[in-house]
Parts: structure tokens; sequence; C-alpha cells
């Protein structure tokens, strides 16, 4: 059997370095812990790397194309697509050892997990060469501290989670950038209660704030339900580099 992590989030959020850190665990406890780069447009990182998609397709070639007239986002996802078409590029780069542990890095753009079908795709395929795959999904902590922003971190997490259909675990990075009191008020969102969550706004009174209350009460009521649970998950830890 073959494992495999899918590491996704959004741009900047940490995933090379949560690849990197990982890899050096794997040195530390002398599991051998390869990792894959999956960002066409990925320009330097700190892991050893067992295959890298910039030797199938570079996202400066692609922009460059007189041809093909592509600004970033759409030659990144031009890049992907041919990935897609590619994919026995990827299994002879992997080779048929047993017993492998692989980290995919995957580039930052949020659509490829949300709703475009390269990312699934892909998750079909591991799955057909005996991987067994699980998602993690990194979250910059400075991002979650904040009601709204959580909200908006769990819904594109959840939407990913639905969009690939895998095990998955969110990982919060850079809470060592966080203040000591901020690190405090982040407990209440690793194991949310709703009302208070939502409480928080509660003296804010605006139109607008109302109408956005409400439709926040709605989700919120909807992120309840045991069908969307999430378990976020603090990772002081491997954020002061202690794993
Ligand atoms: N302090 C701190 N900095 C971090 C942490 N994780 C990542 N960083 C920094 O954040 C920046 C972006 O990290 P990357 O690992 O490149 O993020 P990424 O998600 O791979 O970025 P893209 O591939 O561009 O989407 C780098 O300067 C990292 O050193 C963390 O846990 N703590």
């Amino acid at each position: 059997m073959r494992y495999a992590q899918l590491v996704i989030g959004p741009a900047g959020s940490g995933k090379s370095t949560y690849c990197s850190t990982i890899q050096k665990h794997g040195e530390a406890t002398r599991r051998s812990i390869h990792v894959v780069n999956l960002d066409p447009a990925a320009e330097q990182f700190q892991y050893n790397v067992l295959a890298d998609i910039r030797e199938l397709i570079h996202l400066d070639d692609v922009v460059e194309d007189e041809d093909l007239h592509f600004g970033p986002n759409g030659g990144l996802v031009f890049c992907m697509e041919y990935f897609a078409q590619n994919f026995d590029w990827l299994q002879e780069q992997l080779g048929d050892g047993d017993d492998d542990y692989i980290l995919f890095d995957c580039p930052g753009q949020i659509e490829l997990y949300t709703h475009l079908p390269v990312m699934r795709q892909l998750v079909d395929c591991l799955q057909s060469w005996d991987f067994r795959v699980c998602s993690v999904f990194l979250l910059d902590a400075q991002f979650l501290v904040q009601t709204s922003k959580y909200f908006s971190g769990v819904l594109v997490a959840l939407s990913t989670m639905v969009n690939l259909e895998l095990p998955h675990i969110n990982v919060l990075s850079k809470v060592d950038l966080l203040s000591k009191s901020t690190k405090q008020e982040l407990e209440k969102y690793l194991d949310p209660d709703v009302s208070q969550l939502l409480g928080v706004h509660e003296d804010e009174d605006t139109h607008w704030h109302e109408r956005f209350y409400k439709l926040s009460r709605a989700i919120a009521n909807l992120m309840k339900t045991p069908l969307v649970m999430f378990y976020m998950q603090l990772t002081t830890q491997y954020s002061m580099g202690k794993i």
C-alpha cells in the first residue's frame, strides 16, 4: 500500500513550508517521505524533490507563448489541464515502489479544488495506482481569528472537501506569528460554539450588518449539521518548528 497527502490551500498559506517540515520530520524519525512539486509556477522550495511538474510544463513557457495569450491564472489552469492529459508522466516519475509516503505540494489557486476537475482527476488516478490519499488543507491562522474570515476559510475548506471526497484535515499555519492574546482567541475557533462566534458582532447595529448577521447565522447553522463537521487542528508545534 502507498500513501499520499495532497497539500493544498490558498496562495502563501505555507504548503511548501509544511512539505519541507514534514520531510525533515521523516528524516529525523527515519521514515522516507518524498515530495512532488505540482506547482508549475513554483520558484523555489526547501525540500528534496522526487518529481517536479516544471519538467513537464512551466508556467513561464505558457505565459510567454505568443499563440496562447494567457495571463498567469489562465496559464496556470492551462498547465494543470495539460498535466491532467499527461498523468502517465507522473506515474513514470513515481515508479512502482510499495510502502511509499508522498506529499504533493499543490498550486495555490483555490479554483483548482473548489470546482475545476483536474485535482479530482488526480485523486482518482492516484487511487487507481493503489495510493491511500488524504487532503491537508493549509489555512493561515492570521486570517481566521475574525468571525467573517473564519466563515470564509471554513467554507472554502468545505467546498474543497466536498469536491475531492477525501479524508480531509485542516491545518492552521503561522500560529507562531499570532500575539499571545490572539492565540488564546484562536481557541474558540478550534471547537467553535456558533452562537458565541455570531455574538461577536451583535453590538454592531447597521443596516448592512443586520442583513449579513442573518446570512451568517444561516451559514453557522449549516455548519452545525453532522454532514459538514469540521476538524480544525491547531498545529502550534508544527508552526514553531517543533515537529
Ligand atoms: N512564521 C511562519 N512563517 C511561515 C509559516 N509557514 C510558512 N511561512 C512563510 O510564509 C511564506 C509562504 O510560505 P510557502 O510555504 O511558500 O507558502 P505556499 O502555500 O507554498 O505558497 P504558494 O506556493 O506561493 O501558494 C514563506 O515566507 C514561509 O517562510 C509558519 O508556520 N510560520
